[in-house]
C-alpha cells in the first residue's frame, strides 16, 4: 500500500505543477454531525407519534434527549409522553445505547457502591463489547468513498485507502461517547478500573495484568507506574503482562497512525485560504523527505487536547506537515478583534531599531504604566493573559511537562522602511535580521517560540517557512488572534508590509526553569504591588459607602445558615424602587440606543455597592474586581391558557466550574475559573416564576430566593444554583461576576466609569471614547476618575453620621470554613475563548458563562443560545462603544418619561417570539411533540422539575 501512496504522491506532484491544486471538495461533516447529535431520532419520534405508536415515539424521543438534554423540545416531548401519553419510565429506551456503554455505566455505578466483584464483571463484559463494537466500526469504514473530484486510478485508491484508515482510527473517539459527553481514554480507563477492582477482591495477579495493559496505552502514567512497582515488589512480575488483545489493538493503531501521518505529510491538498504553497520545488525531494532531518519521534498530541481546544474556538489551521517542518503549526482564535486593537495601541509611541523593527518588552510597557491611567495597565494585563494562554497551548501542543517564558515582547515590522532598502536583511519574527538563512542559531532543545499576530494583513506580510533545503516555502498570513508555534531555529522569513505595520506578540519559551524571564515575573509582582497601593486608598471610601448603605436601610437578611450552608448571603434594600426602575429602563433604552449618563452612573454605583457588600460579607482580605457585569431582563412568552411550565430558565450550574453528571465540578480549562464570587441584584418582582435557588450537586433544589427590587444575592461562584422559568411578566436583574485576580479586571467597567465621571463633571466631549488612549487626556482623566469615584460613593447622601460605625459582625457573621481561593495561577484568556463557542461537555455551565465573555458581534448568537427560549431577553453591558457614545445623544434628546414608557410597552408587548440557536423565529408554543427548540429541565429518569424543598422568600432579620 505504501507503494501506491508514493505513486499517488508522484502523480499529484506532476499534475499540480502542470494544472495546479485541485479545489477542496465538499464534506459530509454536516451530515455526520447531525447523526452524532442523533437528529434523525427527532424526526423518528414525530413520525411514530403521528402513526400513533406512542411507545416507539417515546423511545425515539428519549434517544434524542440523551445527547440533547438542553433541548426544549426534547424535554417537553419526554414530559408529554410520560404525563399525557402514559408511557412508563421503563419504556423510555435509549435506542443507541450499545452493550459496551451499558456495561460500562453499570460498572461505574457498582464502583460508586464499592461492589468490586460487580465492577470486574461489568468491565470485563464492557471490554468484550467494546472490542466487538470497535471492529464493527472499522468494518463500516470500508464502505464506498464519496470523492470530491475525479482522480486517476492510483490516486483514487490512495485516497480511498487513507480515508478508510482515518475513519477506522477515529473509531476509538467515536466510541468514547458514553454519556452525553466524551470520556477521554475510555478504553484505557477500563483497565484502570479493572486493576483497582481486582486488587480489591484480592486477585493481585489479574490486577497486575490490568495494570500492564493500562500502561501499554499510557506508558507515562505516574500512578500506574507506582502500582506497577508495587505489583512487582509483591511478586506479581510474571503476571505483569498486557493482555494480548491490548497489544494487538495498540499495534494496529500505531500502524494506522503512521499511515495517516505519511498521507497528511505527502498527500495533503492545500487550503488556499489559509496556507498556501508559494513556489513549488522540483520533483527531486519527492522521496525520502522523512529522512531530511525532521524529528520523526515527534507526534503532536492532536488526538485529545488539541481537539478539546478546537471545541472552544482555538483551531489548528496548519500543522507541521502543511508547513514543511514537523515542529511548526498555526492555530487561531486566540484574540478577539477588540483585543488585538487594544494590544496594538500599546506600542504606538515606541521607536524602531536600526533594522526597521520595533521590539517592545514587557518591562518597557510596565515602565509606562506607572505614569498612566488604568487602560494601559489593563492592556498590559491582557498581554500577560494572552501570553499565558499561548504558553499553555504551546505546552500542550508540544506535549511538554513544563514550559516557561524566556523572552516576551511585542515585535512590529514595517513602521520604518529602512529594512526594505537593506538588502542583506532577512527579517525574522523576533525582530532580528539574518544576512543569510544559514546564520540561524543551532537548535536549543529547550527552546520554543510562538508569535501571536495582532493585525489582519491580507497576504501582504506573510511569514514564510522554508524546508530544510530552503527550496520550498509555505506561508502563513498575519491575522488577528492567529498563533504560530515553532522552534526558534526554524527557517523562516517575514515579509514586511508596504503601508501598515505588522505586529505580533513574540514569545520565546524554555523548558528549563533556570532560564525563566525575570522581567515577566517582576512585572507580575510590580502590578500586584500597584494594586495593593490602590486598594489602600479605595478601602477608605468603601467604608464610607458601607456606612451609607447601612444608614439607608440595607440589611443582610439571610446568611449562610439560612441558605443551607451555601457560602452565600442575601441583602435587601441595596437599591430603591426608583433606582430599580431607572435600571430597567436602561436595558430597554440601550436596546434603542438611548441611554444617558445618570443611568450609567447609577448602574456603576449599584454595581460598586454590590461589590463592596460581597467583599465585606465574605470578609475578604484581598480586593474583588469586576470580571463581568451586565443587566438583563427576561420577558416570559405568553403561554396558551392551561399551559404551565415548571422548567428552568437557568439550569443548575456553578459559575466557575463545569458541573459533571457525577456531581463533581471541574474547575479547569475551559471553565471561567477566574470567577470567585457572583452576585445578582434584582430589580423587580412583577413577574411569576423566575425564583433563584441554590441546589445540590445532583441538581435538586435546596433553598429558594425570590427576586425583588434591591435584593442582592451574593455567593461563592462555586455554589450550585439555578433559576426557574419566568412564567409571566418580565424579570430584571443586574448580574455581576467578581474575580480576585486583577488580570481579569473588566476594561469596559473602567472605561465607562471614566466617561461617566467626565460627563458628570461637566467635561463632556463630543466623542467620549475618541481620546481614551491619548496620554495627556489620560493623566487628566486619572484625576477626574479619582474624584469621581469619591463623588459616586457620596452620591445620594443626605446626612452623614460619622459616629455610626459599621457592625462588621453582621457582614462577617458567616465566616466560612472555605478560605478564599487563589486563582492567580489560572491561565488567562482561556475562558474568553470558550465563550465564543458554546461547546463544553456540560453545556449548562457554559451557556451561563458564555454570556459574560462575548464580543459584540457574537452577541446575537450568544444571547439566543443562552436565554430561556420561552422568554425574550434584553441585555445591557458596558462593552458596547455605541451604547456609551449614545449617552451623548440622550443628553441632547432628553426623553420624556411618558415617551420612554410607551416605547417600553410596545416592546414588551411584541416580545412573544424568541430566536433559537439558529436564529429562527419561534412563536406560539404548543404542547405537541416538537422538534427544534431549546430549554432545559432535569433528566427524564430523575423526574421533571423535581423541586423538593421550596422555601418561602426570606425575611428581613439582620440589621446591617
Ligand atoms: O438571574 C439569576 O438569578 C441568576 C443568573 C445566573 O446564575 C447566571 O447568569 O449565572
Ligand atoms: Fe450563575
Amino acid at each position: 500500500m505504501m507503494e501506491i501512496l508514493r505513486k499517488s504522491e508522484c502523480i499529484r506532484k506532476c499534475k499540480k505543477s502542470k494544472i495546479g491544486d485541485r479545489l477542496p471538495g465538499t464534506s459530509n461533516q454536516e451530515i455526520e454531525d447531525l447523526f452524532k447529535r442523533r437528529k434523525p431520532y427527532e424526526y423518528l419520534q414525530y413520525c411514530y407519534y403521528k402513526l400513533n405508536k406512542v411507545t416507539n415515539a417515546a423511545s425515539a424521543a428519549y434517544t434524542y434527549y440523551v445527547v440533547n438534554s438542553d433541548n426544549r423540545d426534547a424535554i417537553s416531548n419526554i414530559k408529554f409522553y410520560r404525563e399525557n401519553a402514559g408511557v412508563r419510565d421503563t419504556e423510555f429506551i435509549d435506542l443507541e445505547l450499545r452493550p459496551y456503554k451499558e456495561h460500562y455505566i453499570r460498572a461505574m455505578m457498582a464502583y460508586e457502591d464499592e461492589l468490586w466483584e460487580e465492577v470486574v464483571e461489568e468491565i470485563e463484559k464492557a471490554l468484550l463489547e467494546f472490542y466487538k463494537e470497535e471492529e464493527r466500526c472499522r468494518a463500516e469504514c470500508e464502505g464506498p468513498l464519496l470523492t470530491s473530484a475525479p482522480l486517476e486510478f492510483v490516486s483514487s485508491m490512495a485516497e480511498h485507502y487513507v480515508s478508510m484508515i482515518k475513519c477506522q482510527y477515529n473509531c476509538e473517539d467515536q466510541l468514547s461517547s458514553v454519556f452525553p459527553e466524551d470520556i477521554e481514554d475510555l478504553l484505557p480507563e477500563h483497565y484502570h478500573y479493572l486493576q483497582y477492582a481486582y486488587y480489591k477482591i484480592l486477585q493481585a495477579d489479574k490486577a497486575s495484568e490490568a495494570a500492564a495493559s493500562f500502561l501499554t496505552f499510557k506508558p507515562d502514567d505516574k500512578i500506574m507506574m507506582k502500582n506497577k512497582e508495587y505489583f512487582i515488589s509483591e511478586g506479581y512480575e510474571d503476571t505483569h503482562k498486557p493482555r494480548p488483545e491490548v497489544l494487538e489493538y495498540v499495534k494496529r493503531r500505531e500502524e494506522m497512525r503512521k499511515i495517516i501521518e505519511y498521507a497528511d505529510k505527502h498527500l495533503v491538498t492545500t487550503d488556499y485560504s489559509e496556507v498556501s504553497s508559494v513556489h513549488d520545488d522540483s520533483m527531486d525531494d519527492m522521496y525520502g523527505r522523512e529522512e531530511e532531518g525532521e524529528d520523526e519521534s515527534y507526534k503532536p498530541p492532536f488526538e485529545h487536547y488539541m481537539h478539546k481546544y478546537e471545541d472552544v474556538g482555538l483551531k489548528i489551521i496548519a500543522n507541521g506537515n502543511h508547513l514543511n517542518g514537523s515542529k511548526r503549526f498555526a492555530s487561531e482564535g486566540f484574540l478577539k478583534d477588540e483585543q488585538c486593537t487594544e494590544l496594538s495601541y500599546m506600542i504606538e509611541d515606541y521607536y524602531d531599531n536600526e533594522n526597521g523593527s520595533r521590539i517592545i518588552s514587557i518591562s518597557d510597557i510596565f515602565d509606562k504604566v506607572g505614569s498612566k491611567e488604568d487602560e494601559l495597565e489593563l492592556s498590559l494585563r491582557l498581554l500577560l493573559r494572552s501570553s499565558e494562554l499561548s504558553r499553555h497551548y504551546m505546552q500542550k501542543y508540544y506535549n511538554l511537562t513544563a514550559l516557561y517564558f524566556k523572552k516576551t515582547s511585542i515585535v512590529c515590522w514595517g513602521l520604518s522602511k529602512e529594512s526594505q532598502y537593506n538588502k542583506t536583511c532577512l527579517p525574522q519574527e523576533d525582530g532580528s535580521c539574518l544576512e543569510d538563512i544559514s546564520q540561524l542559531p543551532t537548535d536549543d532543545e529547550n527552546e520554543y517560540m510562538s508569535v501571536l499576530y495582532l493585525k489582519d494583513l491580507n497576504n501582504t506580510a506573510d511569514l514564510y517557512f522554508l524546508n530544510q533545503n530552503k527550496t520550498q516555502s509555505r506561508n502563513v498570513s498575519s491575522r488577528c488572534g492567529r498563533l504560530v508555534g515553532m522552534k526558534p531555529n526554524e527557517y523562516h522569513n517575514v515579509t514586511i508590509p508596504d503601508i501598515e505595520m505588522r505586529c505580533g506578540v513574540v514569545i520565546k519559551y524554555t523548558t528549563n526553569k533556570k532560564e525563566e524571564e525575570k522581567d515577566y515575573v517582576q512585572t507580575l509582582i510590580a502590578l500586584q504591588l500597584m494594586e495593593d497601593e490602590k486598594m489602600t486608598v479605595a478601602r477608605k471610601s468603601s467604608e464610607e459607602v458601607l456606612k451609607e448603605l447601612k444608614k439607608n436601610g440595607t440589611v443582610v437578611s439571610m446568611t449562610s445558615n439560612d441558605l443551607r450552608d451555601n457560602k452565600a448571603f442575601v441583602a435587601d434594600g441595596l437599591a430603591k424602587d426608583g433606582e430599580c426602575e431607572i435600571l430597567q429602563k436602561l436595558v430597554k433604552l440601550a436596546h434603542l440606543r438611548k441611554i444617558n449618563k445618570e443611568e450609567v452612573d447609577l448602574f456603576l454605583d449599584l454595581a460598586e455597592k454590590a461589590r463592596l457588600m460581597v467583599e465585606k460579607y465574605f470578609n475578604l482580605t484581598r480586593p474583588l474586581y469586576f470580571d463581568f457585569t451586565h443587566l438583563v431582563c427576561r420577558t416570559a412568552i405568553e403561554l396558551k391558557s392551561g399551559e404551565e411550565r415548571d422548567d428552568l430558565s437557568h439550569p443548575v450550574h456553578a459559575d466557575n466550574c463545569i458541573l459533571q453528571p457525577d456531581g463533581s465540578c471541574i474547575k479547569s480549562f475551559p471553565a471561567f475559573t477566574q470567577r470567585d464570587y457572583s452576585a445578582i441584584l434584582y430589580l423587580n418582582d412583577e413577574f411569576e416564576g423566575g425564583e433563584f435557588f441554590f441546589a445540590h450537586s445532583n441538581k435538586t433544589e435546596q433553598v429558594q430566593v425570590k427576586p425583588r427590587c434591591g435584593r442582592l444575592v451574593g455567593f461563592d461562584s462555586k455554589e450550585f444554583h439555578g433559576v426557574k422559568a419566568v412564567r409571566k411578566g418580565q424579570r430584571c436583574a443586574l448580574a455581576l461576576w467578581f474575580t480576585l485576580n486583577p488580570n481579569y479586571k473588566e476594561l469596559a467597567h473602567v472605561q465607562a466609569r471614566k466617561i461617566v465621571s467626565r460627563i458628570l463633571q461637566g467635561n463632556a466631549k463630543k466623542d467620549p471614547l475618541s481620546d481614551l488612549n491619548l496620554d495627556q487626556k489620560d493623566r487628566e482623566l486619572r484625576e477626574n476618575n479619582k474624584k469621581s469615584s469619591e463623588s459616586q460613593m457620596d452620591k445620594g447622601k443626605k446626612s452623614k453620621n460619622d459616629d455610626e460605625d459599621i457592625e462588621d459582625e453582621n457582614f462577617s457573621r458567616q465566616r466560612e470554613k472555605d478560605s478564599v481561593k487563589d486563582d492567580s495561577s489560572q491561565s488567562v484568556g482561556e475562558s474568553e475563548r470558550i465563550s465564543d463557542k458554546n461547546k463544553l461537555s456540560d453545556s449548562d455551565t457554559l451557556k451561563e458563562d458564555s454570556e459574560g465573555r462575548i464580543s459584540q458581534k457574537d452577541e446575537s448568537n450568544q444571547k439566543s443560545e443562552f436565554i430561556d427560549s420561552k422568554s425574550d431577553s434584553d441585555v445591557f453591558r458596558l462593552t458596547d462603544e455605541d451604547d456609551l457614545n449614545s449617552m451623548q445623544i440622550s443628553e441632547i434628546e432628553s426623553e420624556s418619561v411618558s415617551q420612554i414608557d410607551s416605547e417600553l410597552e410596545v416592546e414588551t408587548a411584541g416580545a412573544t417570539c424568541s430566536s433559537d440557536v439558529d436564529g429562527q423565529e419561534m412563536c406560539g408554543l404548543k404542547f405537541e411533540p416538537k422538534i427544534d427548540i431549546n430549554i432545559k429541565v432535569e433528566k427524564a429518569e430523575n423526574g421533571l422539575s423535581d423541586s423538593s424543598e421550596n422555601t418561602e422568600s426570606p425575611n428581613e432579620k439582620t440589621d446591617l
